[in-house]
């Protein structure tokens, strides 16, 4: 592999290269704006590194496996998350795991690591099995022949899960009006991917600033007056809730007030069913346009439990079911780029990256890039048995990010997963109804740009 180019020369080096590269910005604004995928340049499916100059700031794109360890993990320490994660995602997750830096970001992860651990996360088994007979007895009521939008459906199933585990319990959340909300505040989010961008200073106006905000005051509100209520009632349940009511940071002692513990519910509620939804509605229109992989993944559910409804033993046996999974999150990532910014400099594959480079690692280019998989376009869980994932690079499949700010709920999302995939796939059979499958948008997450409409008919009780 080689580095497809290094940065421009100073862009006032000449005219032509002036008017070439403000139209190649303009351009590259009007995709952010239209759908963040389309932004990414053709280079970045075949290259290793792409560097450019784009609206006088640098932006690398890292797609070889090995730059990527070194990026992440070996000079992990030399980025943050910078403005092109805090802008967007600030106004809503305040300054949650996702968003927090440094030692700031080192002691909540601590803090909330033992509710991530592998004893805990089977122990939330029941309560996904049972979320996903709910799924199951909703589709079942859908008339015949009716098609029904599954992300929507997937959205309800895996907010079930997070209000059940996470907050023990429901959340009087109005599920529909918070899923709808959390929708439009992220497609109002390439706003702020353009102000970051043009780096307008913090508080300059652009569209959508004041919306977003509102779209997420219900969530917040209602989360806040969970929060008050937890604390006025003082009963422990040893969930979330708890966790970050006793957290507290090593080095002041401090705790969290309502608002950072409200930050990290909002944090855990998006990014924690928001993500596996979306994954699990790309994998069943997958499934309903691949009849011959959907019958093996049935016939393994069958066999897995006799007939049986799923049990949570069941559910770590059903290995091709997980293959099909893992292979729906490579040609559809629930998040699909991951940014960065460069604070300290260091070089990357021949490239220098000065401070403040914005580095963008397109998870959706690196699990189709054409020298890292054979046909990268094409549906096979095959690839994920056990041979060929030894074979790989670990980070050409990188769904759940890698570093230290790996996804902290990858493994329960690998398993809650599974365990909605076994049960729908038992009691459902179901039909894509539309003849090509919508091409994926990028809002923050990886959605459809249409529904994922689908019939439904039952299986089995
Ligand atoms: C298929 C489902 C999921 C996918 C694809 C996914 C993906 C990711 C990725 C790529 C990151 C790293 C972001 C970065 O490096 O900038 C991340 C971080 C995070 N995820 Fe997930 N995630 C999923 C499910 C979950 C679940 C179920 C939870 C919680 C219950 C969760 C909570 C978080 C949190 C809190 C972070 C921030 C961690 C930190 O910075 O320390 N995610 N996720």
């Amino acid at each position: 592999m080689t580095t497809a180019s290094t940065f421009a020369r100073h862009p006032l080096e000449g005219l032509a290269q002036f008017g070439a590269l403000a139209g190649q910005s303009l351009r590259v604004l009007r995709a952010v704006l239209r759908n963040p995928l389309e932004a990414l340049p053709p280079e970045v499916y075949r290259e290793p590194i792409l560097a450019r100059r784009v609206l006088h700031r640098n932006i690398v794109h890292v797609m070889a496996p090995e730059l990527i360890h070194q990026a992440l993990v070996t000079e992990g320490d030399k980025l943050d998350k910078g403005d092109s994660v805090r802008r967007p995602l600030g106004p809503a997750l305040g300054e949650g795991l996702l968003i927090a830096e440094g030692a700031d970001w080192r002691w909540q992860r601590r803090a909330l690591a033992p509710i991530f651990r592998p004893a805990q996360v089977q122990s939330f088994l029941p309560a996904m099995l049972e979320a996903a007979r709910r799924s199951a007895a909703r589709l079942r009521a859908v008339p015949p022949g009716q098609a029904v939008a599954i992300e929507q459906e997937t959205m309800r199933a895996t907010f079930d899960v997070i209000v059940e585990t996470m907050l023990s319990g429901p959340a009087h959340i109005d599920v529909d009006r918070a899923a709808a909300d959390i929708t439009e505040y992220l497609r109002l989010t390439h706003w702020a991917n353009i102000a970051s961008l043009l780096r307008l200073p913090d508080w300059a106006p652009y569209p959508g600033r004041r919306r977003g905000r509102r779209a997420v005051g219900y969530l917040r509100g209602r989360l806040m007056a969970q929060v008050a209520a937890r604390r006025a009632d003082g009963a422990a349940r040893g969930d979330l809730i708890d966790l970050l009511l006793e957290a507290s940071d090593p080095e002041t002692g401090q705790r969290m007030d309502d608002t950072q513990i409200t930050d990290n519910l909002v944090t855990f509620l998006t990014a924690g069913h928001e993500t596996t939804a979306l994954g699990l509605a790309w994998t069943l229109d997958l499934l309903g346009r691949h009849p011959a992989i959907a019958r093996r993944a049935v016939a393994e559910v069958d066999a897995v439990t006799g007939g049986s409804p799923v049990l949570p033993e069941h559910v770590a046996r059903l290995d091709y079911v997980k293959q099909v999974f893992q292979e729906a999150m490579r040609l559809y990532p629930p998040v699909p780029i991951l940014a960065r910014r460069v604070a300290e400099p260091f070089a990357l594959g021949g490239t220098m990256l000065w401070r403040d480079t914005a580095l963008f690692i397109p998870i959706h280019a690196v699990h189709r890039h054409e020298t890292l998989w054979e046909a990268p376009h094409v549906f096979d869980p095959d690839r994920f048995g056990p041979e060929q994932v030894a074979a790989r690079h670990r980070h050409a499949f990188m769904p759940f990010g890698a570093g230290p700010r790996l996804c902290i709920g990858g493994g329960f999302a690998m398993l809650e997963a599974v365990a909605i995939l076994g049960v729908l796939l038992r009691e459902i059979r179901f039909t894509s109804a539309e003849a090509v499958a919508p091409a994926p948008r990028v809002d923050i997450t990886l959605r459809p740009s249409s529904p994922l409409r689908m019939t439904v008919a039952a299986r089995r009780g």
